[in-house]
């Protein structure tokens, strides 16, 4: 059983949520691809959802599964939001933002009545941190906001390194809303949400990778001999 198997195989189950007429928040990454084309599919055979998607990536792969979409601003209220996540921890508290899209997913996250987490079980973790935390910034003054970055990461009782993303060429890596991704390489994050109050307290910093209090269920999906077998963390 592949990790693709098992990625397809939990956003099968996040499918079956989907009710004719609902507003979709639709995420992003390799997991939330799984699940579009599996939309699309419901979709070709005559379900009616209108879709907000979390990335251009995203808007992309919709439209060419011919999946209705809206922007927040035409549609400012969401039922159902399917994502991925980079890890999950036995309170639904979630590290995103591994594809850059952190900030687009945590808006449509946040304007829907439900967040239902989509992976495979690998991503479940007891200590949120092993995954470099993803935190958006703004260009202007980066060096200044790593510093800064770095201090807050003391304040909140956590060590590691802070380094800018590049892309496999070597480039920054530029977030579709034009800025730049610092990664917080951490290890452990002993109080994820001491850390979120002080990365949002510095400027510059415009979201950051932490999405506490936010997931209601996360569908995880792993290998038991031949067959995926799907669990629920929370309540769908
Ligand atoms: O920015 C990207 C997102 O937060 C993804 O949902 C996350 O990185 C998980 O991606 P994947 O399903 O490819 O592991």
């Amino acid at each position: 059983m592949s990790a693709p198997d098992l990625k397809r195989a939990a956003a099968a189950r996040a499918v079956t949520l989907v009710e004719d007429g609902m507003r979709l928040g639709i995420g992003t990454g390799s997991t939330a691809a799984a699940f579009v084309a599996l939309l699309g599919e419901r979709v070709r055979a005559g379900l009616d959802v209108v879709g907000v998607p979390t990335s251009e990536a995203t808007r992309v792969a919709c439209e060419r599964e011919g999946i209705r979409l809206a922007t927040l601003e035409e549609m400012p209220e969401l039922d159902l939001t399917i994502d991925g996540a980079d890890e999950v921890d036995g309170d639904l508290r979630l590290i995103k933002g591994g594809g850059a899209a952190l900030l687009r997913e945590k808006i449509v996250a946040v304007a829907s009545a439900r967040m239902v987490v989509i992976a495979d079980a690998s991503k479940r973790v007891e200590t949120l941190g092993a995954f470099p935390l993803p935190v958006e910034v703004n260009l202007f003054g980066i060096g200044a906001t790593t510093r800064a970055v770095e201090k807050a990461l003391a304040e909140a009782s956590c060590t590691g390194e802070v380094v800018r993303r590049h892309d496999v060429s070597g480039r920054p890596v530029l977030t579709d809303g034009g800025h730049a991704i610092l990664d917080l390489r951490l290890g452990r994050i002993p109080d994820p949400e001491a850390l979120s109050a002080r990365l949002w307290a510095v400027p510059g910093v415009v979201e950051h990778g932490l999405f506490l209090g936010i997931a209601d269920a996360a569908i995880l999906a792993e290998a038991a001999g031949d067959e995926a077998v799907v669990s629920v963390l929370g309540r769908l």
